[in-house]
């Protein structure tokens, strides 16, 4: 097939249509006829990643009237109408705002929807239902001292009310009957102000159940939450589930709370400090005239702490006192210079006091904490609240102090969501969403641009959530001109967060020293980009674990780790095919002047996220790139550019369909073996043996001794492909190799994205596609009917027919993922029901078999199938060269 110039340089397969199938590019210069079905659908509406889809209570549900009526009523008699939407953490300095949004219903269960969960059990006794609700949670903070413009944030997204977009159910409730859950000091001085500002009660949970509640949230539900951070390095850490507690959690805001935790809900405050947070940023603001507490901490990492404490050098002349351990660089005395002299305060430098102030804070933490843990013999301490700031100098502070004094048996850890804490508690207690039934696998993070930034700073009227908008899936132009002041301001943070950042990695002299940090920059991180340290959490309790899963514990899905090289190799690719995808997502859109505006407004925050990502790789949990390759489709939607690739699929469908009846004959023309053969060699699109290109890892003739066993009375029971790229791909490679599994009486479930990535097919498109091709072919044809894909065929059927299927079932099952990898660990439910008689599994393409994927074990045969268009991958994975292919099977009984 002729390259394809369309194709994605990152999991190009677009190109690949096999030399066999080579008539299919010329078919598509030419002819283009008979693709009719798949051309004419309708971009796919945007369908949020299954997860955003709405988010409902279903125990109980059942379909009211017709189930072949094209949109039946589905009654939700369990639904509640009272879901809170916001939670309140109103500490001494700062107000912690967590929410929860919901979106409008999108996708409605169509018939093909409704005819699989039929088929796979999920609408009659295999009914389940979800606890929680869907939506995302988002987290915001300001400071207690402009607690209006939290007022104001609130009262334009209307969040007590259940937010702007909330449907009726929720307007309808009495202002005076509103209820928000709040913690933190505020929550009893502030309640009269919320209720005559906004009308709603503050019902006041306890600071101390919230904190623990919070923590042990998040250090049960996300993945990648607590961190270690040593000599300026960070490291995720797993929990153990099984062996979390007891810990002791060192909450710090304003004061020091220390508390022991024993379990959910068991816990003890053991001890407390007044020197935290609020001492530094007070006395900071008092000596060096600091405007913001970002200010200050910005001038510590150019300070030099040794003009304002006296180290134990400056008392034993130069020398350590190693007797008792002390070398000459450690800090003798906090501020001990300042006696001595006779100088004023403005004769120090406002950097050196603000380093020297800072040290002295985070140390005494360190040790306070660190005599706690040994009170109790505790290993593990984790540190919250927003003094940490994600700033690395400080945690490196308490981590030195707290492996100094425990001599290297306690451990400093840190959390992501340092300063939602108490908020997440209070959210969580409410008691009708059942936060606490969610899973690990419930829960997706993003990291929009758009989402409220964390900080006390509002610029000009709060900003609608970009999110929000993007989940509709039809402009309204009411809310464009909003969304295109919103990226102005986009784009001018945009250079702010794209601006170089201080990396300060402290050296440290020996004991008990530090050296000061030697600060790469001066700028500290904004607080709007601090924001993407902590994205929006979906809630989406239709995601499961894949149960054919062979140990989910152990699962990891990205085949290579993403060290610093790796990461520069994939930003330099990703950032060389930007203005390709740009114009590709304008065009996608009209090629409007408001597609233009977000066309660059999308290169702008991508970048922003790949600079962010460069300067530091942790930044979003631990990333690999299958989460950057997500990050950038993701990206794309907080644009609303619905499918960059909508009409460069149209066209290969189209194309390829044109020449799928004569592929038919051909392969029908073969015998078995010999089809089998082609039919693998279609799918890897090239010829193994003949292009000069080795097959790196070539288990056929195991396969094929499995399938052609088949015959003789072992036919896999059903086979899940996942497929991958739209046109040639999925159209002459999968389908016929469907087609033969069918034909063996095997039932087959395609497997397709929720949403669209690059040019994957979607599994709202392709239905659409197999009908297309099912004109050419009886096979198909009558497989669809049985898997309920085909209805208006049905027509010409006769009537006695209609509920007898003469043949095995062809499905389609979208896999809940709006990305060209695969993550195993969070599949959509309906995915999970059809895996559950599998007993073959299919993997196709780059993303999903060779960047994720390739050492995943599962209960079940799997063949995994890939052309390597990677030079680099080629070689690391393999010792091999770009356009080898793997055909690697994997039987689970080796015979
Ligand atoms: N933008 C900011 N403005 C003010 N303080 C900040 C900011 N960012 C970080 N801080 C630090 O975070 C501290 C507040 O942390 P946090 O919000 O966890 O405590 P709090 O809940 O306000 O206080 P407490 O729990 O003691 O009532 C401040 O005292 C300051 O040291
Ligand atoms: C008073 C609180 C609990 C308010 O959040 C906090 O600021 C704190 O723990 N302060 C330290 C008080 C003490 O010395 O124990
Ligand atoms: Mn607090």
């Amino acid at each position: 097939m002729a390259a394809n110039n369309n194709s994605d340089p990152i999991l190009d397969e677009g190109g690949g249509g096999g030399v066999k199938h080579e008539a299919a590019g010329e078919a598509g210069e030419g002819k283009g006829g008979g693709g009719g079905a798949a051309a004419t659908q309708a971009p796919a509406a945007m369908l949020p990643r299954s997860g955003s889809r709405p988010q409902l209570d279903l125990s109980g549900a059942a379909i009211h009237g017709n189930l072949e009526d094209r949109n039946p009523t589905i009654l939700l008699p369990n639904q509640s109408d009272d879901i809170s939407h916001l939670a309140l953490d109103i500490g001494g300095s700062l107000i912690k705002l967590v929410y929860f949004s919901r979106h409008a219903e999108h996708s409605s269960e169509d018939k093909r929807k409704l005819s699989t969960k039929r088929r796979l059990g999920m609408l009659n006794g295999g009914r389940r239902s979800y606890p929680v609700l869907g939506g995302r949670l988002h987290f915001v903070k300001f400071e207690t001292g402009k607690l209006n413009e939290c007022l104001d944030f609130i009262s334009s997204k209307q969040l007590h009310r259940g937010g702007v977009d909330s449907p009726s159910w929720c307007s309808g409730a009495q202002p005076d009957n509103i209820v928000i859950k709040a913690t933190g000091g505020g929550a009893f001085k502030y309640a009269d102000l919320f209720k005559e500002r906004l009308g709603v009660s503050l019902e006041k949970e306890d600071e101390m159940d919230c904190l623990v509640a919070g923590a042990n949230f998040l250090l049960k539900s996300i993945r990648h939450e607590a961190f270690t951070h040593m000599d300026g390095q960070k490291e995720y850490v797993q929990i153990d589930q099984n062996d979390l507690f007891p810990f002791l959690l060192v909450n710090v805001g304003s004061g020091v709370s220390i508390i022991k935790v024993d379990g959910h809900g068991k816990f003890q405050r053991v001890s407390g400090t007044n020197v935290g947070g609020g001492t530094y940023w007070g006395l900071g603001r008092l000596m060096t005239k600091c405007k913001s507490f970002d200010e200050l901490l910005e001038l510590s990492q150019r300070g030099d702490n040794s003009t304002i404490d006296m180290l134990v050098g400056d008392i034993y002349g130069g020398l350590d006192y190693s007797k008792i351990g002390l070398s000459a660089s450690t800090i003798a005395s906090s501020f001990g210079k300042t006696i001595s002299d006779d100088k004023e305060l403005s004769d120090y430098r406002p950097e050196d006091i603000s380093l020297s102030l800072l040290r002295m804070i985070s140390y005494n933490i360190g040790q306070i904490s660190y005599l706690n843990a040994l009170r109790y013999g505790l290993k593990r301490i984790f540190f919250g609240g927003f003094f940490i700031r994600g700033h690395a100098y400080t945690m490196d502070t308490i981590s030195f102090a707290v492996n100094f004094w425990s001599k290297g048996e306690a451990k400093a850890m840190f959390l992501r969501h340092e300063g939602f804490l108490g908020a997440l508690g209070a959210f969580m207690s409410y008691e009708k969403h059942g936060l606490d039934d969610l899973r690990i696998h419930h829960l997706v993070e993003r990291f929009p641009m758009g989402a409220p930034y964390v900080g006390g700073k509002i610029h000009g009227p709060p900003l609608g959530d970009l999110n929000e908008k993007a989940s509709t899936s039809t402009l309204d132009h009411g809310n464009l001109n909003g969304f295109i002041s919103w990226m102005e301001k986009f784009v001018q943070k945009g250079t702010q967060i794209t601006a170089p950042v201080p990396v300060g990695f402290p050296v440290t002299t020996g004991m008990g020293g530090f050296e000061r940090p030697t600060a790469k920059g001066d700028i500290l991180r904004s607080d709007a980009s601090a924001a993407l340290n902590v994205g929006v959490l979906h809630l989406v309790p239709t995601l499961d674990v894949f149960p054919l899963l062979e140990d989910p514990k152990m699962y990891e899905p990205n085949t290579i780790d993403l060290d610093l090289n790796e990461y520069k190799y994939w930003f330099k690719i990703l950032s060389d095919h930007l203005p390709d995808l740009v114009d590709k997502a304008v065009a996608s859109e009209g090629g409007t002047d408001d597609a233009k505006r977000r066309g660059d407004a999308f290169a702008h925050a991508f970048s922003a996220h790949l600079a962010r990502l460069m300067e530091e790789p942790a930044a979003y949990g631990k990333f690999g790139l299958a989460n950057l390759l997500e990050l950038r489709e993701e990206c794309l939607r907080e644009f609303q550019f619905v499918d960059a690739y909508v009409s460069i699929k149209q066209r290969e469908n189209e194309a390829s369909l044109a020449v799928l009846p004569d592929l038919l004959m051909e392969l029908d023309s073969m015998n078995e073996e010999a089809r089998l053969l082609a039919l693998i060699e279609g799918v890897l699109a090239a010829n193994i043996f003949d292009w000069g290109s080795r097959a790196c890892i070539d288990d056929f003739d195991m396969f094929k001794k499995r399938m052609l066993a088949d015959k003789k009375g072992q036919p896999y029971k059903r086979a899940l492909l996942f497929v991958d790229n739209s046109g040639a791909d999925v159209v002459l490679g999968m389908i016929p190799l469907a087609r033969e599994l069918l034909r063996n009486g095997t039932e087959v479930v395609l497997v397709a994205n929720s949403l669209p990535a690059l040019n994957d097919v979607t599994a709202n498109e392709l239905p659409g596609i197999v009908a297309e091709a099912a004109k050419h072919c009886g096979i198909l044809r009558k497989a669809a009917e049985a898997g309920g894909l085909i209805f208006d065929a049905m027509a010409g059927i006769q009537d006695d027919l209609k509920d007898e299927p003469v043949s095995v079932p062809l499905m389609v099952v979208e896999n809940g993922c709006g990305s060209p990898c695969i993550d195993f660990r969070q599949v959509s439910s309906e995915l999970a029901a059809a895996a559950k008689d599998a007993d073959l599994l299919i993997l196709e393409g780059m993303g999903r078999s060779l960047h994720t994927n390739l050492n995943a074990r599962f209960k079940c045969d799997t063949l995994k199938l890939a052309m390597v268009k990677n030079q680099r991958l080629a070689e690391k994975l393999f010792n091999g060269n770009i356009y080898d292919c793997i055909c690697k099977f994997e039987p689970v009984h080796l015979t």
